[in-house]
């Protein structure tokens, strides 16, 4: 028992060495024809590690820190604040030989670091690059004190498999377990084929790599009702392994119809592709887990059939996450890791870069962020802006660049979430039926504890978006169902808690909502909502922000500008008295209200370090 026999073709993972000549490099690979690859992480090996309540690693992170929400019609939005485009860093040329060397240097960032520093658990605040990391930091390696204690092996789960499944051939294969086909002996699905992930016991040589396994199980259980999430079917265990029962997907890897087409989607078929990603990801941010190892290997067809729909796979690196929680440990595949994942701070967001870096690889058939170390992809994460100049990026149409670049952007906060992607110019489409975002709890969150004249700079914002910008606020307004033009707390309640699965408990979502407990005694209508729900960071990313920001302060002038000092704004904007200088130039001389660049500033606060005492 344990054991699959034979192995099936397709979807293995070590077939993707084999798999040659896939798209002609104009310029060539390393020597050998493929990059060095990193590490693997040795199965056991701790992957992850929560930043508990107590010691988060925080970037700055300003009042009013949130997101994304409308875009504009079509158009290229600008690159990353702060980073100029850098061709010497261009990413096309790599096509590759073996394009998609073998499996990604994935969570396997974490055993790198390891190795290199010698066990123990990372330094925070540094980021993992060749030099950038100190000694005494470490990946996480096994805990000395922890690996004396006997570990306890056993899951509470079922122990008759081998009654209950007759095991078949082995259908793929990965770090941390391999899975074969099966059929169901007994019970309600007799006869059934389905997919076992079998785990060893013997490679979880420390407590933490336990519980990841726990809590894989745990959230494939109470992650259910989406059409592209496997199935879960059933937990077993015995004195060897772990066994994952679930739904079979036939139909291989994403990965592998990537490479089959050498590497590269037309539009249109990389739209229903990224639109699938994008519904599921959606659904999990929703009950607050977060995937963390998004990659085009995670993504299985249920059929060989070319319009098959996917499957989400490999929970193996999730966790639950409540809306305004940040997780600090480093865990992900390299190509496909967000930067602020290197910082050691980072949420939701992190998922979406790399669906970026998918939609990316899906348009053009090569990595966004190439080297051929783990440091260097880290470095080119960090630093390098993707390109979008070589072919056949001058062929792809301005709202695919405008949708990839807004995935791809470095600062975060910017980014759209997925459920604002499925509103995009580029995948947009009136009949679809668009998820309840948890931004804008987020967002309503903390304009329910804004001061009075930021939610008036809030709404003059709002009053400069377009009636198509505006699109995604007005679905999700909608959703809430609001009765008579007006929706309060329990309008939030209603619709949050129809989306409840037991992910939504495990993960405490529901709880954010006492956070808009402000709203149980008043009632906010659409002009209100709009203002609550968007993300001046969001907005700062489009083309057309300038323009906004210009109409929005001369609503401004009319409804909210008044005169202030600069001990009273540099308290609106949580500024130590140390810089108080700062804010100076953000009055107006001749009428001691907020200039235009005041206005700016204020709206998404500034941030210096240690000068942010208070959060809004
Ligand atoms: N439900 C399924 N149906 C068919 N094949 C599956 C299924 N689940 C997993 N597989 C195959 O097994 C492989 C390994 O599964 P999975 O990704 O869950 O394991 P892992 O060891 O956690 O992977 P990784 O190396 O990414 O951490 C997958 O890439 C896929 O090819
Ligand atoms: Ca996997």
């Amino acid at each position: 028992m344990g054991q699959c026999y034979g192995k099936a073709g397709g979807s293995s993972r070590a077939d993707h060495d084999d798999i040659g000549g896939v798209v002609a490099p104009p310029s060539p690979l390393p020597a050998n024809g493929a990059p060095q690859q990193p590490q693997a992480t040795a199965p056991g090996t701790p992957r992850r590690r929560k930043s508990g309540s107590a010691t988060p690693v925080h970037h700055q992170t300003p009042a009013g820190a949130a997101w994304p929400s409308p875009y504009p019609a079509g158009g290229t939005s600008p690159l990353p604040a702060g980073v100029s485009p850098s061709p010497a860093r261009s990413t096309p040329r790599r096509f590759f030989k073996r394009p998609f060397p073998p499996p990604s240097p994935a969570k396997h960032i974490k055993a790198t670091l390891a190795k290199r520093l010698g066990g123990g658990k990372p330094k925070e605040g540094t980021i993992p690059e060749e030099g950038g990391v100190s000694p005494g930091g470490g990946g996480g390696g096994a805990d000395g004190a922890e690996a004396e204690r006997p570990l306890d092996k056993t899951f509470g789960f079922g122990k008759n498999f081998g009654a209950k499944y007759e095991l078949g051939k082995e259908v793929g294969r990965g770090h941390f377990g391999h899975t074969c086909s099966a059929v169901v002996k007994k019970g309600e699905y007799k006869g059934h084929t389905v997919a076992v992930k079998i785990i060893s016991k013997a490679k979880m040589t420390t407590a933490i790599s336990i519980e990841d396994v726990r809590r894989e199980v745990k959230i494939l259980k109470a992650l259910s009702g989406h059409n592209n999430l496997v199935k879960f079917y059933d937990a077993c265990e015995d004195a060897l392994n772990v066994y994952i029962v679930m739904e079979l997907c036939e139909g291989g890897e994403l990965l592998d119809r990537i490479l089959a087409r050498g590497g590269r989607y037309t539009e249109e078929d990389a739209k229903a592709i990224v639109v699938q990603i994008l519904s599921v990801v959606a659904f999990c941010h929703l009950q607050g887990v977060v995937h963390r190892d998004l990659k085009p290997e995670n993504f299985l067809f249920t059929t060989r059939d070319e319009s098959a729909p996917m499957k989400l796979i490999d929970f193996g690196l999730s966790d639950f996450i409540r809306p305004d929680e940040r997780l600090n440990d480093i865990v992900g595949s390299a190509y496909y890791v967000a930067p602020e994942v290197l910082h050691r701070s980072y949420s939701m967001e992190a998922d979406i870069w790399s669906i970026g870096v998918i939609t990316y690889i899906l348009l053009c058939g090569s990595r966004p962020f190439w080297a051929r170390t783990e440091s260097g992809i880290f470095r080119s994460v960090l630093r390098a802006d993707p390109n979008f100049d070589d072919s056949p990026w001058p062929s792809v149409s301005a709202e695919a660049k405008d949708f990839v670049k807004r995935f791809l952007n470095k600062d975060y906060r910017k980014r759209m979430t997925a459920v604002q992607a499925l509103t995009h110019p580029w995948l947009r489409d009136e009949q679809r039926q668009i998820p309840l975002d948890i931004l804008i709890f987020r967002l309503l969150k903390q304009y329910l504890r804004a001061t009075p004249l930021k939610r008036l700079a809030l709404k003059a914002l709002s009053k400069a978006l377009s009636e198509d910008e505006l699109l995604y606020l007005r679905l999700q307004f909608k959703l809430l169902e609001p009765r008579d033009g007006f929706v309060s707390l329990d309008n939030f309640r209603t619709a949050l808690t129809r989306y409840l699965t037991d992910a939504m408990r495990e993960s405490r979502v529901l709880e954010f909502l006492h956070a808009l407990e402000p709203l149980a005694y008043r009632r906010m209508d659409f002009e209100e909502f709009c203002a609550a729900a968007i993300s001046p960071y969001q907005l700062e990313a489009l083309e057309r922000w300038e323009e906004i920001a210009g109409t929005a302060f001369q609503h401004f002038e009319q409804e909210g500008n008044r005169v202030i000092s600069v001990e009273e704004l540099a308290q609106e904007l949580n500024l130590a008295p140390t810089h108080y200088s700062i804010v100076q130039d953000w009055i107006r001389k001749s009428d001691g209200k907020l200039n235009f660049l005041g206005f700016t500033k204020f709206l998404h606060g500034v941030t210096i370090r240690g000068s942010n005492t208070r959060r809004h």
